[in-house]
């Protein structure tokens, strides 16, 4: 059994004053366990509101139209505040981009450490100050920080040691998902490469199944399994990621964001924009978001949602990739 599968999700935000924006759009997603899959997208296209989904951290002014996100089998979506505080652990765990924001700072980092502890702790278990630093010791040294750590405070550490705590307090309760979302984005590119090895190396280690958000293509590639390509809500390329740069099928929207990303080894590289603007998400439009900056679009694409067609182990969403409708099949090939 897939140790999660999201089904038919759609997540939009309704504020008091201001329109109502449709961030996730009949998502349907399954990872196996172990598995470890990128979702790379431009801003906007919903990958943060889905990794909250996924851990049920979402906060009004989001809400829940409609789906199932189901972990082990169990819709985690219809569990209540108490139940699913006990599928805290080995459950699902976020890490975010910032870990001052995940941080508190008036707590040094062992009272942070006890607080996950005993507020997740079962019975017989007694956290009391010398179990809490032998854990958070272990833990720590789990993200190579020293357990000197432990009697400092988030503004005492590095924007990279910052990070590492959040990582540790995530893997505190032995999640069995960790969603990281840009967990390096704020760090420089020296010190986001070095945390990226760590979760790379605690992934495959522990042999948690893991989700990493990111804007960065060339991030996802490196560390992932599979890549999962977002569009205004929706997924519209599903390939595993050590194929990616060599496939002969992507969606145009994929072809777009490879061409924007640099690769360093490269001797020389000529980097394109993707031109246009990405769709405003309060306006439901007919057919394939990405159509209006498409150069391969045509009539059926403005007219039908493309939907996820297989093609051994790719999936692509496109009318002119993967054709399945009939009218796809008349449609002229415009190229540029
Ligand atoms: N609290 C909110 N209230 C209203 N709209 C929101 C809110 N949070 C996100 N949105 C909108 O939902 C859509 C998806 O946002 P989301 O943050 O999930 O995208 P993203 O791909 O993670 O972008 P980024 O990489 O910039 O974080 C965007 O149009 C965004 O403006």
């Amino acid at each position: 059994m897939p140790i999660l599968e999201i089904e038919g999700l759609n997540v939009c935000y309704r504020p008091e004053r201001g329109v109502r924006i449709s961030a996730v759009r009949d998502l349907d997603i399954s990872l196996e366990r172990g598995e470890f899959v990128g979702i790379v997208g431009e801003s906007g296209s919903g990958k943060s509101t889905l990794g909250f989904a996924i851990t049920r951290m979402l906060r009004p002014p989001a809400v829940i139209e409609s789906g199932a996100v189901k972990f082990k089998g169990t819709n985690i979506l219809e569990l209540t505040g108490s139940e699913l505080r006990n599928q805290r652990r080995g459950g699902l765990a976020l890490v975010l981009q910032s870990g001052m924001n995940a941080l508190n700072p008036v707590r040094s980092i062992s009272k942070q450490l006890g607080d996950v502890l005993k507020a997740h702790s079962q019975k017989g278990e007694h956290w009391g100050r010398s179990e809490v630093r032998a854990r958070g010791g272990e833990l720590l040294s789990m993200v190579e920080l020293d357990s000197e750590v432990l009697d400092r405070y988030p503004h005492e550490l590095s924007g990279g040691m910052r990070q590492r705590v959040a990582i540790a307090l995530a893997l505190s309760l032995e999640p069995e998902l960790v969603v990281f979302d840009e967990p390096t984005t704020a760090l420089d590119v020296i010190v986001q490469a070095s945390v990226m090895e760590t979760i790379k190396s605690l992934q495959r280690s522990r042999g948690f199944t893991a989700i990493l958000i990111s804007h960065d293509m060339s991030v996802v590639l490196d560390a992932t399994d599979r890549t999962l390509v977002m569009y205004a809500g929706r997924v519209v390329e599903d390939q595993p990621s050590k194929t990616v740069a060599s496939a002969g099928i992507h969606h145009p929207y994929t072809e777009a964001l490879m061409k924007c990303y640099a690769d360093p080894r490269a001797d020389k590289v000529e980097l394109q924009d993707i031109g246009g603007t990405p769709p405003d998400l309060s306006i439901e439009v007919a057919g394939c978001s990405f159509a209006p900056r498409c150069s391969f679009a045509s009539k059926v694409c403005f007219l039908e949602t493309p939907s996820l067609v297989r093609s051994e182990l790719i999936q692509v969403a496109c009318h002119v990739r993967l054709p399945v409708s009939p009218m796809a099949k008349e449609v002229k090939v415009v190229r540029n």
